[in-house]
């Protein structure tokens, strides 16, 4: 049978999406299912990591029947996914021991003080390019090992695992046989030497974590097994990156100085800076990015933790909307929101402030202030954030950016582009195709089973749908914008 396709597995944090792309990397079919989000106590976050299967493996299924395709026509599955969620189970039964702490989840908080009391945060910061702070993995390993009752011996026995969600997913998917992850995951840890590419050891010990629960690192452009799940024979899985990765890597990213942000449930700012890692002086981080071949590449990121999932608090929590897609028409009915400003600090500030103490707050409200301005603010806050991160990154790098490639589920809100152009005064551009995290790994997979031949043959099929150009004055940019850090300024912890 001819493989004439390529299935993404994007396990966001939302929701699991498994997209069918073809020869020309059009998108034949797409499948997606939310599933349960458990905050059981104030800052905390988790997932079911059972559920995140079924609901990952339920649309592999449901997108093959919606394409009309057998699964051996499948030439390989590529993955990517939310990263540093952190998942422990166990070996022999494949059982989580504890649901996934996922990577808004700050539980960790006094685990990173206390690491910072020993003085580590420099090591931390030359050899992870992170910084210690609840978002990343090893704490979150670190809290499982001490607080769920006879985890750290069943680790010391081999008896358990560690995976993110990437290594959760392959594991899943080849039944136990393979236990995997690739450096952009690796990268995300806290405890992966962005510098050798090797687990780190002083960290390892540090953090009082067992190697042995580790997964190996492979790059992200390889072919790891292969999986049984279509029923028709054996399907390779091939490709695999974080998703921010997968993004950039899926935008055509790959040379330095290239940048996009993506704006799903928290906004996603990378830069490519080819093989240097650069060291952000600013409060961005150093992470790896994703590429066909095994040597090492890099890039600057900044990470906001509420980008896309501030609109589903107007949502599920103020009930200002029914759908995400409705605060562009709300946000539009008012000329702007009379001096309303929202700072979605829900779960602490990320880059550049790194404040897991701050809290949300909402601004300037008068008499006169309504749904629209409040939803306009929350549309404008996810604007701002990324002003931050890109005013961030052009003091590290010493250069303004001219041009923004964007992607991820909220840049269909033109209302939000818009804002964004006109804010940073930067060209927005948005791709025909916003599933560039999905094609990221298509691509990965694809290079990696020769599917496609060569970054030359995936280099033109992506396009430009829409170009968003700055309209406001330097005047009003830069009023709206002191506004937006005296704010800020007021939430700080
Ligand atoms: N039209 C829209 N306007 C603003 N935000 C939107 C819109 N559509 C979706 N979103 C937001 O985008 C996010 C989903 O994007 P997605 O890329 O699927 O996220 P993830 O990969 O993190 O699960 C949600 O937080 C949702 O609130
Ligand atoms: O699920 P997303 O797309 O918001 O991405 C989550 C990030 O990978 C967290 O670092």
């Amino acid at each position: 049978m001819t493989k004439k396709y390529i299935v993404a597995f994007d396990q966001g944090t939302t929701s699991s999406r498994a997209i069918v792309f073809d020869h020309q990397a059009n998108i034949v079919a797409l499948s997606q299912r939310e599933f349960s989000q458990f905050y059981p106590q104030p800052g905390w976050v988790e997932h079911d990591p059972m559920e995140i299967w079924a609901s990952q493996s339920s649309t592999f299924t449901e997108v093959l029947a919606r394409a009309g395709i057998p699964a051996d026509e499948v030439a390989a599955i590529g993955i990517t996914n939310q990263r540093e969620t952190t998942v422990i189970w166990d070996k022999a039964t494949g059982k989580p021991i504890y649901n996934a702490i996922v990577w808004q989840c700050r539980r960790s908080s006094e685990i990173c003080e206390r690491l910072k009391a020993q003085g580590l945060e420099e090591y931390v910061r030359a050899n992870t390019g992170l910084l210690l702070d609840p978002y990343f993995s090893g704490t979150k390993i670190s809290w499982l090992l001490e607080n769920v009752p006879g985890a750290r011996e069943r680790a010391q026995r081999g008896e358990l695992l560690f995976g993110t969600i990437d290594t959760w997913l392959v594991w899943k998917l080849t039944e136990g046989k393979v236990h995997v992850t690739d450096p952009t995951n690796a990268s995300r840890t806290l405890l992966f030497n962005i510098h050798t590419g090797q687990w780190d050891p002083k960290l390892l010990e540090a953090l009082d974590i067992p190697a042995a629960i580790l997964p190996e690192v492979k790059p992200s452009c390889a072919v790891y097994g292969s999986t049984l799940i279509g029923g028709h024979g054996e399907i390779k899985v091939a490709g695999m990156a974080g998703d921010q990765q997968a993004a950039l890597f899926g935008q055509l990213c790959v040379e330095e100085g290239m940048a996009k942000n993506t704006y799903g449930t928290g906004c996603f700012l990378l830069m490519h800076t080819g093989k240097q890692a650069v060291r952000s002086r600013h409060g961005l981080l150093t992470t790896i990015a994703a590429g066909p071949g095994a040597e090492l590449n890099y890039a600057l990121e900044g990470a906001v933790f509420m980008g896309g999932a501030t609109v589903q608090w107007l949502r599920d929590e103020l009930g200002l909307i029914r759908d995400a897609q409705d605060t562009e028409y709300f946000a539009s009915k008012v000329e702007d929101t009379k001096g309303v400003y929202l700072v979605p600090a829900f779960v602490g500030l990320g880059a550049p402030y790194w404040d897991p103490g701050a809290r949300g707050a909402l601004f300037g409200l008068s008499r006169g202030a309504n749904r629209n301005h409040i939803i306009r603010a929350a549309l404008e806050a996810i604007a701002y954030q990324s002003r931050d991160l890109l005013d961030a990154m052009s003091k590290d790098c010493g250069v303004s950016l001219k041009q923004l490639k964007v992607d991820g589920g909220a840049v269909v809100n033109d209302f939000l582009m818009q804002f964004q152009a006109d804010i940073t005064d930067v060209e927005v551009l948005r791709p025909r195709l916003t599933e560039t995290t999905a094609m990221g790994a298509a691509f990965l997979a694809g290079l990696a089973v020769g599917f496609w031949q060569s970054m030359d043959e995936i280099k033109h099929k992506t396009t430009i749908e829409r170009r968003f150009v700055p309209q406001i004055t330097p005047e009003k940019r830069a009023f709206l914008y002191a506004a937006w850090q005296d704010a800020v300024a007021r939430c700080r912890s």
